[in-house]
């Protein structure tokens, strides 16, 4: 069984593209469409993340703008718990808080409505990639400002070479995969 899972994430790993020099020269971009267009892979992914986290508690999942809708939509519909946008400046319509941050390629300001979380709700926040970490853990602070207590941060793919766990420390967090 351990061999068939392995076997399997094996060619998950294989089936992300990387492209060199995008967006920006020196950026080997991690592609992860090839996989999320194939229902075995994309179910695959939805199983190890609903194996981890089926038994935890979890009031909510907070998904980072915009590949990480992909996942937490699905988990969370998979869970039983609600969806929080964590969003790009200027999407949002109530009242925000939000935080400005660079990631690997570029500035950006990510944003979450005033009153998405109940004080001491236990908060998952979801991701396709984690690079830099910093997109995430400006994520992390802002679950934080609502009075949310994040219990993890999950992603499908690591790119350790960033040292992303490292910039998230000491928030827990897990990746499925690791290049
Ligand atoms: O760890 P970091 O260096 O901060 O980078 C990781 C973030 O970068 C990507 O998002 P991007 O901002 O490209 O937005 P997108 O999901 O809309 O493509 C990715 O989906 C993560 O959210
Ligand atoms: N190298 C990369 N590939 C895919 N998504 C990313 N987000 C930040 N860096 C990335």
């Amino acid at each position: 069984m351990t061999f068939v899972l392995s076997s399997s994430i094996e060619r998950l790993k294989e089936k992300i593209r990387t492209i060199p020099d995008f967006p920006r020269p020196g950026v080997m971009f991690k592609d992860i469409t090839p996989v999320i267009g194939e229902g075995q892979f994309f179910r695959l992914i939805l199983t190890i993340f609903i194996s981890r986290y089926q038994k935890k508690k979890i009031d909510k999942i907070a998904a980072i703008d915009a590949r990480g809708f992909i996942f937490a939509g699905a988990l969370a519909h998979a869970l039983g718990v609600g969806i929080i946008p964590i969003r790009k400046k200027g999407k949002l319509p109530y009242k925000t808080y939000e935080l400005s941050y660079k990631n690997e390629y570029g500035e950006e300001t990510l944003t979450i409505h005033q009153d998405a979380i109940n004080k001491g709700e236990s908060i998952l926040i979801v991701d396709d990639v984690l690079a830099t970490g910093n997109t995430a853990h400006t994520a992390a602070l802002l679950v934080e400002k609502c009075g949310g207590n994040l219990m993890e941060l999950g992603f499908l793919a690591e790119l350790s070479y960033l040292k992303g766990r490292e910039r998230l420390f000491p928030f827990p967090c897990y990746s499925i995969l690791q290049f």
